[in-house]
């Protein structure tokens, strides 16, 4: 009789599992995640791994998974402690002849899987590919061969496209035994795991629950009944509502969907609905999680130093009290401010959000990224460390790319993507009372007024905004009149 381990890590899902078909052989199968305590304690930089809205939607994914195996006759064993003594010693106390999961490619978690593998002696562990679009095989050139530049990977890629043809979720699954049975624990709550509980926010972008069926069923009505992606570019831009880009990400970080099932789907909608610009930019996204993935793969611990990817370029490698103006939003800049409360509020954060409020921590600020992508990490219910550190290296500067560094004009991006002030509105409730011509800008208001909406004051305006400060009417007209005169003295 063969008892196999099914070890679920970032892949909580049935669907497309290649290690959950390979468990098919065994007579017994015991699927298993384990709660690591470090996850929830500060990191070298400071933040936690797993902040209140990441761990939500983690305990919501494995209930999930659970439920799902359950109607499939099985159980997830979830056992807390570090992965490195737990399944070795599982290993043992249930006589497991083999151990399957997804391969790892970010430095710790390769050295955790190293230290396992080690532990685990003569039994075997075997690792399968299954959270990348592409198979190591698939590809035209080897990972050294690989261009570094995102475009030319498109192209490269883009000459060979695999059909993908994910698995789908197997009709029955072996035996969960006994002993696994007497195993079983209750889930823990947030509570226990010392995260008190989130705020439920009725303006989140996004309002969805963690695990599989929540997942199937966004990429159900965004490709097939909202049909969304039809209009992908037009509102990819946008700051609020549930519908301005997929909302696939925090799925697709802690593996509840599969990037093969998104891709296929995607194919399916085009040879239906045909391909226009908004589906092939969808699949251009996805290659940006890709293309990190293998510059991550390549690169390894380098992409989380200072220097990035790019070695010899000079970082700033300290932080000071701004670092924590910037993560409470409290910065005295409306729309870096308003996307902070929004992501510590609901672990979520629009793409132009994300790129605005790095660059103003970088370019303007002068404060370390890492630190930055460190607190992303503990806040975004979508972090993945490829695309999170890639992401960050890019606007940084510090990326593979030889000449890009993303640097935005906070300024010129919220008059862009927020010209009536409705965003900033919405996450800053003290600047509800402003004008809208003066929301973006509060800095121009008298102190006095700031005061007393308890609104931090920008210590110094950019010259570089200059050209999209408001004109002296509208400044004229934002504020109140109390506040006219002294504006006209000045
Ligand atoms: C500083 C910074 C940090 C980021 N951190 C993360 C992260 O930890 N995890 C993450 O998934 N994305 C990250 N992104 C990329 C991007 O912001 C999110 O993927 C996107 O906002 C998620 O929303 P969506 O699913 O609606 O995306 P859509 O726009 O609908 O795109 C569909 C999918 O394509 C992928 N994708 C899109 N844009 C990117 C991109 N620039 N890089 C990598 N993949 C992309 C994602 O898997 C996404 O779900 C980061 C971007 C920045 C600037």
């Amino acid at each position: 009789m063969r008892r196999a381990l099914l070890w679920f890590k970032q892949d909580l899902r049935l669907d497309d599992h290649p290690a959950l078909w390979a468990g098919m052989e065994a007579d017994e199968l015991i699927p298993v995640f384990i709660l690591d305590p470090k996850w929830v304690r500060s990191g070298p930089l400071g933040a936690r791994r797993l902040g209140v809205h990441r761990a939500r939607f983690l305990l919501e994914s494995i209930t999930a998974l659970d439920n799902s195996l359950r109607a499939l006759g099985s159980r997830l064993l979830l056992l807390p402690g570090h992965p490195e003594d737990v399944i070795p010693d599982l290993v043992q106390r249930l006589d497991i002849q083999e151990v399957l999961t997804l391969e790892e490619i970010a430095p710790e978690e390769l050295t955790q899987l190293a230290e396992v593998r080690s532990r685990l002696g003569h039994v075997r562990l075997r690792e399968f590919q299954g959270n990348s679009l592409f198979r190591m095989e698939e590809l035209l050139k080897g990972l050294e061969q690989m261009p570094q530049v995102y475009s030319e990977f498109c192209r490269v890629v883009e000459q060979r496209l695999p059909v993908f043809q994910p698995r789908p979720v197997p009709r029955s699954l072996p035996v969960f035994p006994q002993a696994a049975q007497d195993m079983l624990l209750p889930m823990p709550t947030l509570s226990q795991l010392g995260l008190g509980e989130p705020l439920s926010v009725p303006n989140s972008a996004f309002p969805f629950a963690g695990g599989e069926p929540a997942a199937q069923s966004r990429l159900r009505d965004y490709l097939w009944e909202r049909q969304g992606v039809r209009n992908y570019i037009e509102n990819r831009h946008g700051l609020i509502g549930t519908e301005y880009s997929s909302k696939l990400s925090p799925w697709l970080a802690n593996g509840s969907l599969s990037p093969r099932r998104v891709a296929a789907e995607l194919r399916r909608h085009e040879s239906r609905y045909g391909r226009n610009e908004s589906t092939h930019c969808l699949w251009q996204k996805l290659l940006w999680r890709e293309f990190f993935r293998l510059t991550l793969e390549r690169h390894g611990q380098a992409l989380f130093e200072p220097g990035g990817v790019k070695a010899t370029a000079r970082a700033p490698d300290k932080i000071d009290e701004r670092f924590q103006q910037w993560c409470q939003g409290r910065t005295g800049m409306p729309i870096v401010d308003a996307n902070m409360r929004e992501l510590a509020d609901t672990g979520f954060m629009s793409y132009c959000g994300r790129q605005i409020v790095a660059s103003y921590l970088v370019h303007d600020l002068k404060q370390d990224w890492r630190h930055g992508a460190a607190w992303f990490e503990e806040h975004q219910l979508d972090y993945d460390p490829a695309s999170s550190w890639g992401n960050w290296a890019y606007v940084a500067g510090y990326a593979s790319d030889p000449k890009r560094s993303d640097t935005f004009n906070a300024l010129r991006k919220a008059r862009d993507l927020d010209p009536e002030g409705t965003y900033v509105s919405l996450w800053l409730p003290e600047l509800r009372v402003v004008s809208p011509q003066l929301r973006h800008t509060p800095f121009l208001l008298p102190l006095l007024q700031l005061e007393m909406i308890d609104y931090p004051r920008l210590s110094k305006v950019p010259e570089s905004w200059t050209d999209y400060l408001p004109n002296a009417e509208e400044q004229f007209y934002g504020v109140p009149n109390e506040d006219k005169e002294s504006l006209q003295a000045s």
